[in-house]
């Protein structure tokens, strides 16, 4: 039997082979991104646990360094915020900890990057409710079947997998593909 390193590196590279048919939604998401900044808004970020990681780990590529030395990005992980997160949780609902800081925050012709393995979590979910009332473009980097976030968000990248590590692996490959995506069409490559 395989070790379990090899055989998460089976399950990663199959994974992996699955992933071309996302090209053309990769490549859209990459556009519409970069004509958000283009066009004077900012991306906002979010999601739960390791998908907060990635959240943040984005929005740093984009304020901070990726690949070139170029002009800082506008970007926000609404999850970073620990005074707003426990605020909002115990004064409001956890549900709610996401949706009230977009409200508070973005602006017509920003955008919401909602990641979630499952595409049902009730906080990523409300966000994108706020975001769509707020006039701020979403897209859903989910798994699985994409859950109820694939048919709220304007548009979904959807990794297909029912592994939650797996599918946060490959949303990390293509989050890299965007912040790549972005730097290229602004002319920052
Ligand atoms: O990183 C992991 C598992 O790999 C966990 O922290 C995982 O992100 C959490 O269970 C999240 O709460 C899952 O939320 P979601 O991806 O279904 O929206
Ligand atoms: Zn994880």
């Amino acid at each position: 039997m395989n070790s379990l390193f090899l055989r998460n590196l089976a399950e990663h590279q199959q994974l992996m082979n699955l992933l071309h048919d996302l090209d053309p939604a990769i490549a859209e998401a990459g556009q519409q991104l970069a004509k958000v900044l283009t066009q004077g808004g900012k991306i906002l970020f979010c999601g739960n646990g390791g998908s907060a990681a990635d959240s943040q780990h984005l929005a740093a590529e984009l304020t901070g360094r990726f690949i070139k030395d170029r002009r800082p990005l506008a970007a926000i992980a609404l999850n970073t915020d620990t005074s707003a997160l426990t605020c909002i949780a115990n004064d409001y609902a956890f549900e709610q900890v996401f949706a009230r800081q977009l409200t508070a925050l973005a602006r017509s012709g920003d955008a919401l990057v909602a990641i979630s393995t499952s595409g049902n979590s009730a906080n990523v979910l409300r966000a994108v409710e706020a975001a769509k009332a707020a006039g701020v473009y979403t897209l859903g980097l989910l798994g699985r079947d994409g859950g109820q976030l694939r048919g709220l968000c304007d548009a979904a990248i959807v990794v297909p997998h029912q592994v939650t590590a797996r599918i946060q692996e490959a949303h990390i490959l293509i989050g890299h593909t965007l912040c790549g995506l972005i730097e290229a069409e602004l002319g920052l490559d």
